[in-house]
């Protein structure tokens, strides 16, 4: 009875469903990440873009800040101390070739005057927010919606000029919701310069002197660097545009990402269908007997003579193509269709060359067998009964396993011992590749190593993996099994494997894989040569 979960993806596994879930699953991902990608980017510009604005500010508030120490530091310099006209001349003058002072005022004991001697704006009263080394500040928090008000008043001796809110503004250019504050360094304490009072202090504050932007949830925090200052200028921006900006990057994504999807869908359909089509073919190839076996003289690398074959399945399909084993075995490992390939194989070899075999005792002839055929003890029975039938010797067939095909280790152990045990030689093919350990090894029922092509391929090369194939052999000696190279190319190969101590070998070198008849004709031709 076939498992539930088996049975399911079977029912699913046609070309529409597996399109439709394709499609829909790709879009899904392609959208969560674009999603991602277009919230990442407008964090980023946000981040940048904040940056950019705080640095600007800066440059503009330090200015500002500059032209009022300068009309204080003209107002200190000038000889006059008291109010009279010249002293209101002077505080005109300095206000109107300053951009950025609003009123000038001199404040001596009891007496004061302005630039604006009507409509002074200045608390002479008012201790300062803020005592600096040399300056004093005042700031003027009223939420009034008042464009002369003096915002920021800074005092140095008997002198104080002030900025007024709309010159701030002019400077600052906030956007709607956006605060500039003066944060008191040590103090902590807010002062809100312009724009509405947020929420204080944001989380993570306050943030490190090298990184200046803090970003929250909802709002945007950006201190301006003014180190050795007593306070520090803070830009706070709400993030309302986020989603609105993360929307502009990730609409003209979509149709991208609907597109993808639907490709991936058509290829998916494309690939469900070939591979349904090739599944059925090999049944109707199967059914008709169209696949053959080649077979690929063994040689033994000391006197050079054919001591075996292995063989090798073609599909030759009825207009001509060959349909090469490396893709329509794993196909037929995932459908299940392999047992069926291997029996074919099985009885195709007894079949074509029972006889060669009966003639030659000594002759053998090694067969793949697919991961799910070591998982369940069924080829000892098969083999079996076609060797009853062909009467052909247990010893003159061989069956090579893959180390994929050792997952699971005991049930591969006990196929292998009940073939063993039937008089069949079991080798371990494409060897090095997989994940066989040493510990496994000792323990596996096997006569021989199978060398993979790949090690051959660099014997005598200067590549890190040259040292393999000398490797494999002297640890198969320990272990005291035997070893089989393959795609052995040049004779160089060979005798360097010989002279390791590999006993046999394959490859083009010696033969490709052959029909029935041409492996005939070569053991033939062998047999005349003493
Ligand atoms: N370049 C090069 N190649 C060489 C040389 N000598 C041999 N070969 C090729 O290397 C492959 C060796 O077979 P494999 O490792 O068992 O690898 C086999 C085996 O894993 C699988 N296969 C073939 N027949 C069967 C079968 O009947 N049953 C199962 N389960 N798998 C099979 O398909 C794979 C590919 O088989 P083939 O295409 O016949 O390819 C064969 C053979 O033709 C050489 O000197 N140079």
């Amino acid at each position: 009875m076939a498992h539930p979960l088996a049975r399911m993806a079977r029912a699913v596994y046609h070309p529409w469903p597996m399109a439709l879930l394709a499609g829909v699953l790709s879009a899904l991902l392609l959208l969560a990440a674009s999603q991602l990608f277009a919230s990442l980017q407008a964090q980023r510009m946000e981040s940048a873009e904040m940056n950019a604005r705080g640095e600007r500010f800066l440059q503009r508030i330090e200015q500002l800040f500059g032209q009022l120490r300068e009309g204080l530091d003209e107002l200190e310099g000038q000889p006059l101390r008291g109010c009279d006209r010249a002293m209101v001349e002077v505080l005109r003058q300095v206000s109107f070739s300053h951009r950025f002072i609003y009123e000038a005022a001199f404040i001596g004991g009891r007496q004061h005057c302005s630039s604006w001697p009507r409509q002074s704006s200045l608390d002479v009263n008012r201790p300062p927010d803020i005592k600096g080394t040399r300056h004093q500040y005042w700031l003027n928090t009223s939420a009034e919606r008042d464009d002369d008000l003096a915002a920021l008043v800074i005092g140095r001796g008997y002198f104080r000029v002030s900025t007024s809110r709309g010159h701030l503004a002019d400077v600052v250019d906030l956007e709607p919701g956006s605060s500039l504050l003066l944060v008191g360094k040590d103090s902590g304490q807010v002062l809100p310069l312009l724009g509405p009072q947020p929420i204080w202090p944001p989380k993570g504050w306050p943030s490190p002197e090298d990184r200046p932007l803090l970003i929250g949830g909802e709002q945007l925090v950006y201190t301006m660097p003014r180190p050795g200052q007593t306070f520090q200028l803070v830009l706070v921006a709400p993030r309302a545009g986020l989603r609105q900006r993360i929307d502009d990057i990730w609409q003209p994504l979509l149709p991208a990402c609907l597109l993808l999807a639907l490709l991936t869908g058509a290829l998916v359909f494309q690939q469900v269908r070939q591979r349904q089509s090739l599944t059925g073919s090999l049944a109707g190839a199967l059914r008709r007997r169209e696949l053959h076996v080649h077979y690929q003289p063994i040689i033994d690398l000391q006197s050079r003579r054919c001591v075996g074959a292995e063989a090798l399945v073609r599909w030759q399909r009825p207009d001509g193509t060959l349909t090469h084993p490396d893709l329509f075995i794993p196909l037929a490992e995932a459908t299940g269709q392999i047992r069926r390939v291997t029996d074919y194989v099985l009885e195709e070899v007894l079949e074509q060359l029972g006889d060669l075999l009966r003639s030659h005792p000594q002759l053998y002839i090694s067969v793949n067998l697919a991961p799910c055929d070591v998982s369940h003890s069924r080829i000892a029975a098969v083999a079996a009964r076609l060797l009853q039938r062909f009467k052909v010797a247990p010893q003159q067939i061989a069956f090579e396993i893959t180390e994929r095909g050792m997952v699971d280790v005991q049930a591969a152990r006990e196929t292998l011992s009940e073939l063993r045990a039937q008089g069949h030689k079991v080798l371990i093919d494409d060897f090095g590749t997989g994940y066989c350990s040493l510990a496994y090894l000792q323990d596996l029922p096997i006569d021989y190593l199978k060398i993979d092509k790949t090690f051959v391929d660099t014997l005598g090369h200067d590549a890190a993996s040259s040292g393999v194939a000398p490797h494999i052999i002297r640890m198969a000696h320990a272990l005291e099994l035997k070893v089989v190279a393959e795609g052995i190319e040049d004779d160089a190969q060979a005798r360097l494997l010989a002279s390791e101590g590999a006993h046999s070998g394959q490859g083009w070198l010696f033969d490709r894989a052959l029909t029935a008849q041409k492996f005939r004709e070569r053991m033939a031709a062998q047999a005349e040569v003493p």
